[in-house]
């Protein structure tokens, strides 16, 4: 801790983080399941959870209601059927946006219990214009560190709507359709307004990379093994919380 004023605290964030390179996240991810026994679902639900408590120190339901957030095929997609229940607990009005539903039961359960707590599960993509309407922030759960650019076609129109809805989004893990490594790839790239890395931020978040992103870590998971074999430097979490801002 460098100073704390009041109830706040300042946490000492300057020891240089380290970066992962895609494979050394697909690496570690593998670890996990692997060598840790861990499943897919218990680091899902925590990485949803730290994603919903950082959306919401950035952007509360009390001031941005109404959430819309976008899920592509694979595990980002989960970690953001994940977050849309629990912001449901935090107060917001959640719409899901799922185009590309995996027919596997993680999947089809997470979705069945957002439909139970009352989520807007959207068939069609409705209009940006009307998009910019109902909803004051996206959350982009489209892809995440197993993406290789460029977008296929039938997830474009979803990124698209990330990108020109002028609202503000926050990403999971990776703002969609960029390079892992090397940050944005397109013409019209997205420009996330906060970024939650999970477990360890990847090469594309770098400060010199994000610029205005807001920067957040969650998924407070990793074996003290993890940590010291991939020489992480990560911030300390404040007391019990899911999330740090870096
Ligand atoms: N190790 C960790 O820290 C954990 C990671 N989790 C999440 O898992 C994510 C990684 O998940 P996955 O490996 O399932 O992969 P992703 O969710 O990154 O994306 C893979 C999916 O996107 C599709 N895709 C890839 N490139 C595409 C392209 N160019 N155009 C269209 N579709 C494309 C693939 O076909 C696949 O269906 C992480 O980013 C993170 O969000 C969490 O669920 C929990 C634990
Ligand atoms: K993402």
């Amino acid at each position: 801790i460098m100073a704390c004023e009041g109830n706040q605290c300042h946490y000492n964030t300057t020891k240089k983080t380290r970066y992962l390179s895609q494979a050394e996240a697909a690496a570690l991810d593998q670890e996990l399941f692997n060598d840790y026994k861990f499943s897919v679902d218990q680091l899902m639900e925590l990485a949803g959870l730290s994603v919903a408590t950082a959306v919401s120190r950035v952007f509360p339901s009390s001031t941005h209601k109404s959430a819309l957030i976008i899920c592509g095929p694979g595990n980002n997609g989960g970690d953001g059927l994940v977050a849309v229940r629990h912001m449901t607990h935090f107060g917001y009005n959640v719409g899901v946006y799922y185009p590309k539903r995996t027919p596997k039961p993680l999947y089809e359960n997470l979705l069945l219990q957002c439909e139970k707590f009352g989520v807007n599960i959207l068939n069609d993509l409705p209009p940006t214009e009307e998009i910019k309407q109902e909803y004051q922030v996206l959350v982009d759960a489209l892809f995440g560190f197993s993406f290789k650019p460029p977008v296929r076609e039938g997830l474009k129109p979803a990124l698209d709507v990330l990108v020109n809805a002028g609202l503000p989004v926050c990403s999971v893990d990776i703002p969609s359709g960029w390079d892992v490594e090397n940050g944005p790839t397109l013409e019209n790239s997205l420009t996330p307004a906060l970024l939650i890395s999970l477990s360890a931020p990847k090469l594309c978040a770098k400060p010199e990379i994000l610029k205005e992103t807001k920067h957040y870590l969650g998924g407070r998971f990793l074996p003290p093994g993890i940590i010291e074999k991939y020489k992480l430097k990560l911030p300390s979490y404040p007391d019990q919380s899911q999330v740090v801002e870096l």
